[in-house]
């Protein structure tokens, strides 16, 4: 296709890759900005924590999904002015589509379970662990990409599912060491703020952007709050009641200022009293100043911090009623969380908790001889099919170089191929850390 024909169609040209490459100039070999490579060790502790993520879901009997991680930028045009829509990483593709990164997981599995439709049986409980984007202008220096976790509850209209995945976070804490002393959970109710709103007439259509404002709680002055507040229609006395009400810390309190008829206040205390149950009360405290960040949350959210107030919020969620009617599908009450990659290792480290994940390969093999080569291959393919991991050494090397890679990684056994031995069926066998050596027959090897 050429420039004139590509032309021709209406929406911008996209432009092909680059042709022609100058090989005078050293390719940047850092990742793009705000992006990281994963390293073999870092790489290890990545596994490690994504593994921990799963095993606790499959221990909730949740089951994996993912997305693509381009989606159609539609998913993701919100009008309540969110931060999530202003750092969306999205472009128009080669067909002229407006498509971008995905910033998030939760519109992906709402399209799934729309698509999906009746063929899926509820409650749906899914979870993913999947790469987010969003463009920020690197003047902040921050990062543009991060995995996020995610374990979701379709069907359940209850906060016996909000109860349920805050349980889910807390194993998974508990698993790696952080306790109720290192983190703890905030939680509220957006019906907070509904019940308030709606005592001043606030129609609902009104209701994400003021979420969405309050959100900036404590990252923006608060004179910057009530001026937004006010353009978006709220009266000076609502926007003074609100702000009073979100100072609250107790749910006797809220009570007293709500009256204990409503929803709010019923569902924060059948979560608080389900929380006995599951045994993690002293994670939770009942804070109404949050709101978190994502138009469409409708009732319980909450979101886990460091009590020592150094880091960001650690994880997030809560329940997201119409989320999927904005995309055309049926309403289907929904709850869940998202819990970043970053967050929690900055945690670990602080905390100390990072684990030990050295390389362990249990055998180097080598042939004493280049014409025992193939032998050694025979000796590793038994090994192997015997699940042992094993380090080949693939070129003709020096003894003193195989004993420097055995200890570099961390080999507990050195197999040796050498002729005299192998024309008897035999190999040589050197434990690395006794010095202790015998010989085996090859057979016999375990
Ligand atoms: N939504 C989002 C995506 C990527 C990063 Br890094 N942070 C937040």
């Amino acid at each position: 296709v050429n420039e004139t024909t590509r032309a021709g169609r209406s929406g911008s040209i996209s432009s092909p890759p680059h042709q022609v490459v100058d090989y005078s100039q050293k390719v940047d070999v850092n990742p793009p900005k705000g992006t990281r490579d994963f390293p073999p060790e870092e790489m290890r502790l990545r596994n490690w924590l994504f593994q921990n993520f799963k095993e606790v879901s499959q221990l909730f009997g949740f089951e994996e999904v993912d997305y693509p991680v381009l989606e159609s930028e539609a998913l993701y045009i919100r009008k309540a002015g969110e931060e999530i829509r202003d750092q969306l990483y999205c472009f128009e593709d080669r067909g002229n589509r407006r498509v971008a990164l995905r910033p998030e997981l939760t519109p992906s599995l709402a399209r799934l379970v729309i698509q999906k439709g009746k063929s899926v049986a509820l409650p749906i409980k899914w979870f993913a662990v999947g790469q987010c984007w969003r463009y920020e202008r690197m003047t902040r220096g921050r990062r543009r990409e991060h995995y996020q976790w995610n374990m979701d509850i379709i069907g359940v209209p209850d906060v016996t599912g909000e109860a349920e995945l805050i349980s889910s976070i807390v194993t998974f804490f508990k698993r790696i060491g952080i306790t109720p002393k290192d983190v703890g959970f905030k939680i509220s109710s957006r019906k907070v703020l509904q019940e308030v709103l709606s005592f001043y007439s606030v129609p609902e259509s009104l209701f994400a952007k003021a979420c969405i404002i309050i959100d900036k709680m404590g990252k923006i002055p608060m004179e910057e709050i009530k001026k937004e507040l006010e353009l978006v229609e709220l009266s000076k006395d609502a926007i003074e009641d609100l702000l009073q009400v979100l100072t609250i810390k107790s749910l006797t309190e809220l009570e007293e200022k709500l009256g204990g008829t409503g929803e709010a206040v019923s569902e924060l205390k059948q979560l608080f009293s389900l929380a006995e149950k599951f045994g993690y009360s002293e994670w939770i405290q009942f804070d109404a100043s949050v709101v978190r960040g994502l138009a469409y949350y409708t009732g319980i959210v909450f979101e886990g911090f460091d009590r020592e107030g150094k880091l960001r919020a650690i994880c997030g969620g809560g329940r997201y009623d119409r989320l999927l009617s904005t995309f055309g599908g049926d309403d289907l009450p929904a709850c869940g969380f998202g819990f970043g990659d970053a967050v929690i290792i900055e945690l670990l480290k602080e905390r100390g908790l990072l684990p030990e994940l050295p390389l362990e390969i249990e055998n180097i093999v080598c042939s004493l001889d280049p014409n025992l080569q193939g032998a050694a291959a025979m000796v590793a393919t038994v090994l192997r099919g015997k699940g042992q991991r094993v380090d080949l050494v693939l070129e003709n090397k020096p003894l003193k170089w195989v004993f420097k890679r055995a200890t570099r990684i961390n080999a507990r056994r050195l197999i040796l191929v050498g002729s005299a031995e192998w024309e008897k069926g035999m190999v040589g066998v050197k434990i690395l850390s006794t010095g202790e050596q015998y010989e085996v027959n090859v057979d016999e090897l375990q």
